[in-house]
């Protein structure tokens, strides 16, 4: 085995099958377990096997047991078994790569706390071109400043179960600090009804769910006479595998600390 041995958790989900199969293929990381929970069907199958590509990994339900083989932990699962995973993590100093979404501020304090004993990368899209996308958004909101309104719409495939995306939170988290704004106190989820006019100090979010939709975000300044658009779509969860990865590998050697994917890719 060479390079960054990574462990990877949600092995039969959308983005678990998508991270073995990356691991598998990459020249440098190695694929040194994989879980997922009791009673999954995963659980026992040789982990190339879900992917149609060799691997001596056998899926294992031993998290415990079994995660010191690896050097980093990738997680895509949910937040309570994310929250599980962090703590054996932090107890055997394992490092983490952490994409799930849909955290209370209470699971962000949690991951927060044991990034002062383990290295963790936690961000909510690991794509480049969506960490590209929030520089852009910093620059547009700081020029449309006076006289735009901000809406954000995401769609994304029918089995998610968190709303907005957690990328799409992100991006207004950019464009209200970018305007000096507390997101908390200006979003507006939805609109129903008779709503009124529409206050300038807001930033909307619209939420589409369907079908296979991988990811799309789309970021409206809107304007009197013209109206600017920055968006992104994704057509594959290859981009979040393979920035993952880059994000184990960025976790290589360092002892502790919280950073995200600006971090990884040199963007702050
Ligand atoms: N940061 C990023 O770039 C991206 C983030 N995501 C996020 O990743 C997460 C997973 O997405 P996706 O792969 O589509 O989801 P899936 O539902 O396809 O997969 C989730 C996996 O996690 C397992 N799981 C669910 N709950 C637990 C638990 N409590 N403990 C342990 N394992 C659990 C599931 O097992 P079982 O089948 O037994 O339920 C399954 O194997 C979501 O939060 C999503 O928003 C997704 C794509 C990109
Ligand atoms: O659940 C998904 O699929 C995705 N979730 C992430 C999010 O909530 O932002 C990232 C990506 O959009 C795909």
């Amino acid at each position: 085995m060479s390079g960054v041995r990574v462990a990877v958790v949600g092995a039969n989900g959308r983005m678990g099958r998508m991270l073995i199969e990356a691991t598998l293929k990459d020249g440098e990381a190695s694929l040194a377990a994989a879980f997922d929970r009791p009673g999954s069907p995963a659980v026992g199958r040789n982990a190339g096997e879900l992917v149609g590509l060799p691997s001596e990994v056998v899926v294992s339900d031993d998290f415990a047991g079994q995660i010191a083989r690896a050097d980093c932990l990738i997680d895509f699962t949910r937040p309570e078994g994310t929250l599980e995973h962090l703590r054996t993590c932090r107890d055997q100093g394992v490092g983490m790569v952490i994409g799930t979404t849909g955290f209370e501020a209470e699971g962000k304090a949690a991951i927060a706390a044991a990034a002062k004993d383990i290295p963790i990368v936690f961000a909510p899209n690991m794509a480049v071109g969506v960490n590209l996308v929030f520089k852009l958004l910093d620059t547009a909101a700081k020029i449309l400043n006076q006289g735009y309104d901000i809406e954000i719409v995401e769609a994304h495939h029918r089995h998610k179960i968190d709303a907005p995306s957690g990328t799409a939170l992100r991006m207004g988290e950019v464009v209200a600090a970018a305007l000096g704004r507390d997101l908390k106190a200006c979003a507006v989820y939805g609109r129903e009804g008779v709503t009124g006019e529409r206050d300038p100090s807001t930033i909307g979010f619209a939420t589409v769910r369907g079908g296979d939709i991988v990811g799309d975000h789309n970021v409206m300044f809107c304007g009197l006479g013209e109206r600017v658009e920055i968006a992104h779509r994704a057509g594959s969860r290859m981009p979040y595998a393979l920035g993952s990865l880059r994000a184990a590998r960025f976790l290589a050697g360092k002892r502790n600390g919280l950073y995200d994917m600006q971090d990884v890719l040199g963007l702050r």
